[in-house]
């Protein structure tokens, strides 16, 4: 099960979700609690091992911006929240970076459908920390998906049995408070899914 800490913000933070065997790490480059600068994404991304995933998240940004951001942070995937149109993940192809759109139930839940590399099917209100019901994406969601919403230690092996994702994918659910990451809870959540 591939899985991605995001919302990071601080290198404390950022050695625990490695050291735990995260898959995935993102930092928010876009109006949120969470958010970081491109300069500082890099900063944080400068300590991330290959093998690790970084990933730059945006929210209704247009391609140019996001092209300006993932290159001045060097991430190696973007994330788009919002309802990009099929051409803005064409415009961002040839970065040649993993592209992922991040939608909620109601879309094409298809991995692939918009050219993109990964799927992330979220709650509606992306970052709030929001449960949702799960299960109705069972079935539904194709290829290489990651679920996302509500996600916390204490329910994402109910999440995976209700859902059957490929990944899964959290941020609130390993905080103390909105923004505020705690190393303790990143680690049991990566307990929770390895078992
Ligand atoms: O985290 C945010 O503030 C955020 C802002 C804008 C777009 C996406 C955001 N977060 C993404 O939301 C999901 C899961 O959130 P949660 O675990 O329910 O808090 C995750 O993919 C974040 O990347």
């Amino acid at each position: 099960m591939f899985v991605k800490i995001c919302g990071l913000s601080q290198a404390e933070h950022v050695a625990t979700a490695v050291g735990a065997g995260a898959d995935a790490i993102g930092f928010v480059m876009t109006r949120s609690p969470r958010r970081v600068t491109p300069e500082r994404a890099a900063e944080l991304a400068a300590e991330v091992p290959e093998h690790v995933l970084t990933v730059g998240v945006f929210r209704g940004e247009d391609p140019e911006t996001v092209r300006a951001a993932a290159l001045a942070s060097g991430v190696r995937a973007v994330q788009l929240h919002g309802r990009h149109p099929h051409a803005d993940f064409t415009a961002l192809k040839d970065l040649g970076i993993t592209l992922i759109r991040a939608v909620d139930n109601q879309a094409d839940l298809r991995c692939g459908a918009y050219d993109e590399d990964l799927l992330l099917v979220d709650a509606p209100h992306a970052g709030s920390g929001e449960r949702w019901d799960w299960g109705a994406v069972r079935g539904r969601a194709s290829g290489r998906w990651m679920l996302a919403g509500g996600l916390a230690p204490g329910n994402v092996r109910e999440a995976i049995e209700a859902a059957a994702p490929w990944g899964v994918d959290v941020s609130s659910g390993v905080e103390s408070a909105p923004g505020v990451k705690d190393s303790r809870l990143i680690e049991e959540f990566l307990r929770s899914v390895r078992g």
